[in-house]
């Protein structure tokens, strides 16, 4: 197994401290670092860190279930439901090693909810959360619809969540524990991918790193894996945010939807142990017109752009597949 090849990257730190009295400054911060790295972190955002243990606890109850309990909600193609072992990324033509369930805030979750007869208060827990971090993305979208001259309510209303077909969605993560022994295996757990949303905000968990990102978009249209990787850090506190495909395409390109992986531990120094994160991907409406200021790429409704990158998504990891079965 070669060595990975690591390059050290600032990740810009953000603040969201008095937001409305600074919001002239985040904003400029948010900007730069959407338009040279597509990933920051953001602290004094308003969820304290036992709000975000409390949901990893909540999180790691759904996944202690036993899977004949969370098969009762399996994933569907609304981006909805539970998974294991399924997600087969274009950059690996293999499975990831973990769990998912995916949680919205509207009628695509009708009967996928696990029931308060399995966990009591789950639903509430996770929608508190949930509305926790849409407040903060909505503080995001303000800047970033200002940074390129739209109102400052334009990306909020294209991400209405209050609306029964809203699409975003909170992905809760468990990537199973993995030998330390080499045995001739690769276990993927999240295998290198860009987002195809607006906006990620990801919480990780102290101790239980993997997060790397590899900045460049000529990897990203090919699916390929580029060969140098910086580390994100895990910490409890901070969010993760990164710019998705969406956010990239409504900024003529301006900002930069990044690459990244949950690495397959398999080096010295790796962490090799259950590793619990959680997602929030903002998506917008379906009926959200997409287009940028300088209109670089034609108008397409979020519903579109969502189809257009599935099937692109599609088309890559047929011919990755292509490759698995030749070698
Ligand atoms: O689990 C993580 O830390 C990253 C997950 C991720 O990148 C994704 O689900 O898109
Ligand atoms: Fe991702």
């Amino acid at each position: 197994m070669s060595h990975t090849r690591y390059v050290n990257r600032e990740i810009p730190q953000i603040s969201l401290a008095d937001f409305e009295s600074r919001i002239d400054n985040i904003t400029a911060e948010l900007i730069n670092a959407a338009e040279n790295v597509g990933f920051f972190t953001l602290i004094d955002h308003g969820l304290s860190k036992q709000d975000i243990e409390a949901m990893f606890l909540t999180s790691k109850s759904f996944f202690d279930l036993p899977d004949n309990a969370k098969a009762i909600v399996p994933w569907n193609s609304n981006n909805v439901g539970w998974e294991k072992n399924s997600q087969i990324r274009p950059s690996t033509g293999k499975p990831d090693s973990k769990e998912s369930y995916q949680l919205q805030f509207g009628e695509n979750m009708k009967g996928l909810w696990v029931g308060d007869d399995h966990l009591p208060g789950f639903q509430a827990s996770c929608l508190g959360f949930m509305q926790q971090v849409q407040t903060i993305s909505e503080c995001l979208m303000r800047c970033f619809a200002r940074g390129l001259g739209f109102p400052d309510d334009f990306f909020i209303k294209c991400h209405d969540v209050s609306r029964p077909d809203s699409q975003t969605t909170m992905r809760l993560l468990h990537y199973f524990a993995l030998p330390e022994e080499a045995d001739g295996n690769v276990y993927h757990r999240a295998g290198a991918h860009a987002d195809w949303d607006f906006l990620t905000l990801l919480f990780q968990k102290e101790g239980q790193s993997g997060l790397e990102i590899c900045p460049g978009r000529e990897v990203v249209t090919e699916f390929g894996i580029g060969d140098k990787w910086t580390k994100v850090e895990a910490k409890t506190g901070e969010i993760v945010c990164n710019i998705g495909d969406l956010l990239m395409s409504w900024s003529d390109d301006r900002f930069k939807s990044t690459f990244h992986r949950v690495k397959a531990p398999c080096e010295h120094g790796d962490y090799f142990g259950d590793r619990y994160s959680i997602a929030y991907f903002n998506q917008p409406c379906k009926d959200s017109l997409i287009q940028g200021p300088l209109k670089k790429y034609p108008m397409v409704t979020g519903a579109q752009f969502t189809e257009n990158a599935m099937k692109r998504n599609f088309a890559a990891l047929q011919e990755k597949l292509k490759t698995v079965a030749a070698a």
